[in-house]
């Protein structure tokens, strides 16, 4: 007799939780909400075998956790993280919220994740990336030649680390910066002493203009390992130093450029009306709007297989839709005495 299945939201683990997983971060109760739904059915194109965490603050509305839920995201309730009484001038205002990302150290029930931004999209399996060395910080370096910058002596004497030897750091600022990444997508190892560490060090470090990608940098900076830009193409990159990328072969973009978030895209700011920006725009948007791709269509597919008679591949499939788009926890009961 087919054991009984019941799946339940995963309000509780009840089985032993998986290892890894990708993170993302929510806020608020606006569109970002639509960047994550996008993540979640991007990384289940590309068949990830790892669930898809939310950490989601206070602010984030009942419905906009409930479209996470159905779209097989396992949600995360976290507290903001805010950095010490300062006058700092953020490079965007609403970057104070983004310390809160410091939450996702404390989720030691994973040993490995990756953290995607809400703005990004996964357009390539990049599973394999949880198979690096343990023990670093992996993440892409940024640009510094946005107006964004404007506030660093880098972009003040038109220093960039993507081509350094097109205006050498001059030794009368000190030493050359240590190699600094993007904080929109890194691979890091949940820690608890980490954790606490991070958010005692926090109260005595002054804030900078990029928020938590400055301190994240900082604080991580002998052991950040840079990763190449194909898993995490910072938008800029395309007219900043595109002798530095290869578009066809990115597994990972970042709609961080302003005006290049796929859900706001009016194609009226700098940069915006490039074709290739267009193309990019158009390859989230169809991801965004497959329905084959919705949590539950993909269960239902394999509920599908079960009506088909063979019940054992049906339930295969099924578990191996539960399994792949997290969000589920499932308990086979077994099957009753009777
Ligand atoms: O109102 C907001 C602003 C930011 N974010 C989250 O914080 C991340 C970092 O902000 P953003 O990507 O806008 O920064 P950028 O990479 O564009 O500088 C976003 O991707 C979201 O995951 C959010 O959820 N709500
Ligand atoms: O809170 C600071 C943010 O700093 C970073 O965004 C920047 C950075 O990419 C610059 O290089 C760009 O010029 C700029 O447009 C973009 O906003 C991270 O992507 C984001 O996750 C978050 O850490
Ligand atoms: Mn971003």
């Amino acid at each position: 007799m087919a054991p009984n299945i019941t799946t339940t939201k995963a309000a509780t683990i009840t089985a032993k939780a998986p290892e890894r997983a990708y993170v993302t971060f929510l806020a608020g109760n606006g569109d970002y909400v639509k960047g994550v739904v996008g993540l979640a059915k991007g990384l289940r194109k590309v068949n990830s075998k790892y669930p898809l965490v939310v950490a989601l603050l206070p602010d984030v509305p009942e419905d906009h956790r409930k479209i996470l839920v159905d779209q097989g995201c396992i949600i995360r309730q976290i507290e903001p993280v805010y950095p010490p009484e300062n006058q700092t001038q953020f490079a965007m205002a609403y970057y104070v919220i983004n310390y809160s990302k410091l939450r996702i150290w404390e989720f030691v029930e994973y040993s490995k994740m990756i953290y995607l931004d809400g703005d990004i999209q996964v357009f390539d399996n990049i599973d394999h990336l949880f198979d690096m060395e343990d023990g670093y910080f992996y993440a892409v370096m940024d640009c510094f030649c946005e107006k964004t910058w404007s506030h660093t002596p880098q972009y003040k004497i038109g220093y960039c680390q993507q081509c350094p030897d097109k205006v050498q750091w001059p030794s009368q600022l000190g030493p050359k910066p240590p190699l600094y990444f993007n904080a929109g997508m890194f691979v890091y190892e949940p820690s608890l002493s980490t954790y606490e560490d991070l958010l005692t060090t926090l109260k005595v470090t002054p804030p900078t203009p990029f928020a938590e990608q400055d301190y994240l940098n900082m604080y991580f900076k002998d052991i950040y390992r840079p990763i190449p830009p194909i898993y995490n193409l910072v938008m800029a990159m395309l007219w900043r130093h595109p002798e530095n990328i290869e578009l066809d072969k990115a597994k990972v973009v970042h709609y961080c450029a302003a005006g290049s978030k796929p859900w706001r895209y009016t194609g009226k700011e700098d940069n915006m009306d490039r074709e290739d920006i267009k193309t990019l725009v158009a390859k989230w948007w169809e991801i965004y709007d497959d329905e084959s791709l919705d949590y539950n269509n993909v269960v239902a597919s394999g509920q599908a297989a079960e009506t088909d008679g063979d019940k054992q591949s049906g339930l295969q499939l099924l578990l191996a839709a539960l399994s792949k788009a997290g969000g589920f926890v499932h308990r086979i009961n077994a099957p009753s005495a009777a």
